[in-house]
């Protein structure tokens, strides 16, 4: 039996995947442009690796194609997405390092091309449902390696996505907690609302690594200086809970595969 991909979509500080057996680079060419991933294997299971902001992260957040990168994975058979976001915390009761396993978002993009639909498709006009935009099998997935490799991760979480590239303004902030927001991101809209479109199963971590404008204890800027110091310190831990995740997939596959088939 052939298992579906897993994906992998992080951005800033995750631009390659140490843990893949077997690495090839693809380009996928789609209706809406090219996508670079990496192909490999991870406790033996197929993962496809897709660093949203390309090697060396020389595209921004409002440049991404999100739709290419979204139908590529979709075209690579991947029915699961787990993904990596690094963000400035609103709510004050974060601290750079930790992470956030997401319920919720609020779109405050201005200018990105957000969806498949268009009106001129086969399709129509398509409304799509996001009463519950993170999976909730993959968010439990999560959460549960988490627990199981010991890394604390907070179930439940609203990231308020900005356009960027410019960090946002203490009033941008205020109006984003005012309306629940708890961390400020760039980049996890319209990834998740693209992947929701293309059928996928979407999930995200949020990876603390500033408190956002005038949220800190002082008014000090933010600089990029501070957001690298924690991403070497916290990297490993996202990258540990996703091990643990792949792991423990990969352990029901091995089962899965030791069970008798099942008399017709
Ligand atoms: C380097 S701070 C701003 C940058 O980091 C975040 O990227 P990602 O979500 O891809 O980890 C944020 O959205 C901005 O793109
Ligand atoms: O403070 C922030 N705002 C928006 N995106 C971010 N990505 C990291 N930190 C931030």
């Amino acid at each position: 039996m052939t298992l579906p991909p897993l994906a992998v979509v992080a951005g800033t500080g995750f631009y390659d995947l140490d843990a893949l057996e077997g690495p090839t680079e693809e380009t996928v060419e789609t209706a809406w442009g090219a996508a670079r991933v990496v192909r490999g294997h991870w406790h033996g299971l197929p993962v496809v690796f897709l660093t949203r902001h390309g090697a060396g992260h020389s595209v921004p957040p409002h440049l991404v194609n999100y739709r290419a990168n979204i139908r590529a994975l979709a075209d690579l058979g991947v029915e699961d997405v787990v993904a990596v976001n690094v963000t400035g915390s609103i709510d004050p009761d974060l601290a750079p390092g930790d992470l956030v396993c997401l319920d919720d978002f609020l779109d405050l993009t201005r200018q990105r091309p957000l969806t498949f639909f268009d009106g001129s498709g086969p399709e129509g006009v398509v409304h799509t449902d996001v009463s519950a935009p993170y999976d909730t099998g993959l968010r439990r997935e999560i959460l549960e390696a988490a627990a199981a490799v010991g890394q604390p991760m907070r179930d439940g979480g609203v990231y308020a996505a900005f356009e960027g590239p410019r960090f946002e303004t203490a009033a941008e902030i205020r109006l984003a907690r005012l309306a629940g927001g708890t961390v400020a991101g760039m980049t996890g809209v319209p990834e998740v609302t693209l992947a929701l479109e293309a059928g996928l199963r979407y999930a995200a971590v949020s990876l603390v690594v500033n408190p956002a404008t005038g949220v800190g204890p002082s008014d000090e800027p933010i600089t990029m200086d501070e957001i690298e110091v924690v991403l070497a310190r916290s990297r490993a831990a996202v990258l540990a809970v996703l091990d643990e995740l792949v792991h423990t997939r990969a352990t029901f596959a091995t089962d899965d595969a030791d069970q008798p088939e099942e008399p017709a």
